[in-house]
């Protein structure tokens, strides 16, 4: 079996797909280092999936380099597959069965599995192991797609909107579960669309725009985050006050040594999402080659527009 760890888990350059006339994948670039968590974000339609998808060996890249675990995805063998792990969403085959045979089941595919048991209880479906598939609810459904993606113990594991349809409380358990494996040296690449996801989860996040990388970088410094000026609101004689600045906590010096308690005190950095939206318009703009907006550099349009 082929166990090649040298270089990044997943090195992609070029990768281009088309469907007939349209551009899904136009020239993206993308690598992964072996014990990374990569979030990809985009706007419905970017070629997240299609990405994925030829990165698992479901579907074939019209041009482009193209390494996964050391191994072309369009020629691997079943040991590569074995290396693997594929959230899927294709239990409905076998709604019949329950839960533990299910999980039991799946693991006997791969040659050094996880206990099942152990696979089941770490997802929350302990209580529900003997229930059959299509007994389960959405999040729960999910939950066993998660169990039979990890239960071969990959190296590498492909997390597709993997908490859609979550309640809060399971979702946070489910990311307990993703800092769990990345802590056993399991590789992960993520797509989401929930920003608050990619921030508690991802290493670096890579943003996609009609087929292309537009951006990436950690959470904390995507698009010059760290960088971006900072809004410090407060309230006095009954009005709303703010000040943009590079040096908040200069400010709220400031402002204590003239007030004493501050009332109404915020000091509001851009989010992820701020960020993410701006990207995102950036690259929709560039695309129509319409005029910029005229926003101040690094300050998001839609935050301007909320504050003003
Ligand atoms: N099998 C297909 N045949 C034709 N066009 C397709 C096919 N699959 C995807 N596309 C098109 O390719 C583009 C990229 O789709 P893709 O599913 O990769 O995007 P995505 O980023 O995963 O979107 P979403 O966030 O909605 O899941 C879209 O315009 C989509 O309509």
């Amino acid at each position: 079996m082929t166990t090649t760890t040298d270089g990044p888990a997943v090195e992609v350059r070029g990768l281009q797909k088309r469907y007939g006339d349209k551009r899904a994948v136009d020239g993206l670039d993308l690598r992964v280092e072996h014990g990374e968590i990569v979030a990809v974000l985009g706007p419905n339609g970017a070629g997240k999936t299609t990405t994925v998808e030829i990165l698992e060996g479901f579907r074939r890249a019209d041009a482009g380099h193209v390494r996964v675990l050391g191994e072309d995805p369009a020629s691997a063998g079943r040991a590569w597959r074995s290396r693997l792990g594929v959230v899927l969403q294709s239990t409905d085959d076998l709604a019949e069965a329950t839960v533990r045979e299910l999980v039991h089941h799946f693991a006997t595919f791969y040659p050094a599995p996880r206990d099942p048991d152990g696979v089941i209880d770490a997802v929350g479906l302990g209580a529900k192991a003997g229930a059959r598939a299509r007994q389960l609810s959405g999040g729960q459904r999910r939950r066993l797609d998660v169990a039979l993606g990890v239960v071969g113990d990959p190296q590498l594991l492909f997390l597709d909107e993997p908490t859609t349809g979550f309640d809060p409380e399971a979702r946070l358990e489910f990311w307990g579960l993703v800092e769990r494996l990345r802590d056993e040296g399991t590789t992960i690449l993520l797509t989401t669309h929930y920003l608050d996801e990619a921030e508690r989860l991802a290493d670096r996040v890579v943003v996609v725009a009609s087929g292309r990388v537009v951006a990436e970088g950690t959470p904390a410094g995507l698009g010059g985050r760290a960088a971006r000026q900072a809004r410090v609101r407060w309230t006095a004689d009954g009005t709303v006050h703010e000040e943009v600045t590079d040096a908040p906590t200069a400010v709220v010096g400031r402002l204590a040594a003239q007030l004493g308690e501050v009332p109404g005190l915020q000091v509001l950095r851009p989010t992820l999402e701020d960020v993410y939206l701006d990207l995102i318009g950036g690259a929709r703009a560039d695309a129509a080659a319409t005029a910029p907006t005229g926003a101040p550099a690094g300050v998001p349009t839609h935050l301007l527009e909320v504050t003003r």
